[in-house]
């Protein structure tokens, strides 16, 4: 198991500029956009998370990445208050998840992984409802929605019913709701599976736009190049427990790039590529 990356695991100091006292209200101090302390899940024998540390700085791009069973998942459903953690502690914009729910749900928008929705709804209905759900003037909501879909290339389709959009299409309108009421925080679970390189790069426009002006996104992905190129803070997690975390130069090191150091905090270099796959491909006729 390959050690931590010492550096890049601490958890950022006010000297940083990005995160502070948590709530202590002095200037420049804002809490980070999410703290967690101790947090553990366990499904059965299968420990998801392993009592991970973790400090998102207030403002940022972050990516939290990982191989297939990471517990990336597991970690982004306890901090958007989806799933009860067995154990740990996880503060939003200073509020408690599980104490203070309330004003943790005002401040988040989320895109969770297979994104259950009212899919009856036509995606205008289903802004209309996430809306109003939210508080927003029924004025307010309708130029938003109109501003939103117009953006998002989904004017055109915002009469159909979810159920007969692409998947593409259901992240749009996704992240479209999660974004209506403009929370402080938005999480999102794989926010470009699926979705069209016109489509990725208005959605990368719109994200980027929106962290510009304070407001913290933290996404999951695998695709370390496009980690690489959105990211400004990243948190590599593995096996449940978290290899590394801060600024994106920090956690690549000396590496080439995003990529090698990945392979090198997760412990997957010299992994088996296939080779002894030696049946596969060829066209020999023989083993078919
Ligand atoms: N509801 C569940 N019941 C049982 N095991 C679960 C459950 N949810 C997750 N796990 C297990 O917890 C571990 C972490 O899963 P998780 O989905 O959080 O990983 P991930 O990093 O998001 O993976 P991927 O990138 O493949 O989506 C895996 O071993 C998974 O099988």
């Amino acid at each position: 198991m390959p050690e931590q990356r010492t550096a890049a695991t601490d958890p950022p100091t006010a000297a940083d500029g990005a995160t502070g006292g948590e709530g202590t209200g002095g200037e420049g101090t804002a809490p980070p956009a999410v703290r967690v302390e101790g947090l553990w899940k366990r499904f059965g024998e299968q420990i998801a998370v392993s009592g991970i540390d973790l400090v998102l700085p207030a403002g940022r791009f972050i990516g939290l990445v990982g191989p297939n069973g990471a517990g990336k998942t597991t970690t982004l459903s306890m901090m958007t208050g989806l799933l009860r953690p067995d154990q740990g502690r996880i503060r939003i914009a200073g509020h408690d998840v599980w104490a203070d729910p309330v004003a943790v749900k005002s401040r988040i928008g989320v895109l969770p992984e297979g994104l259950r929705m009212f899919e009856r709804l036509s995606g205008r209905e289903l802004l209309a409802y996430s809306g109003r759900l939210r508080g927003l003037p029924g004025d307010q909501v309708d130029q938003r929605a109109t501003q939103l879909l117009d953006v998002l290339g989904l004017a055109g389709a915002q009469h159909k019913l979810v159920v007969d959009y692409s998947t593409g299409m259901r992240k749009k309108i996704g992240l479209a709701s999660a974004l209506l009421h403009n929370p402080e925080v938005l999480f999102l679970d794989e926010p470009f599976e699926g979705v069209d390189p016109v489509s990725a790069q208005t959605i990368r426009g719109v994200l980027e736009r929106y962290t510009a002006s304070g407001a913290t996104v933290v996404f999951s992905s695998h695709v370390m190049e496009l980690v690489e190129s959105l990211c400004d803070w990243v948190a590599v997690m593995a096996q449940g427990r978290i290899r590394a975390q801060g600024p994106l130069a920090e956690v690549r090191g000396d590496a080439p790039s995003l990529q090698s150091a990945f392979l090198e905090l997760v412990g997957a270099q010299g992994t088996d590529t296939g080779a002894s796959l030696d049946w596969l491909g060829g066209g020999n006729g023989t083993g078919r």
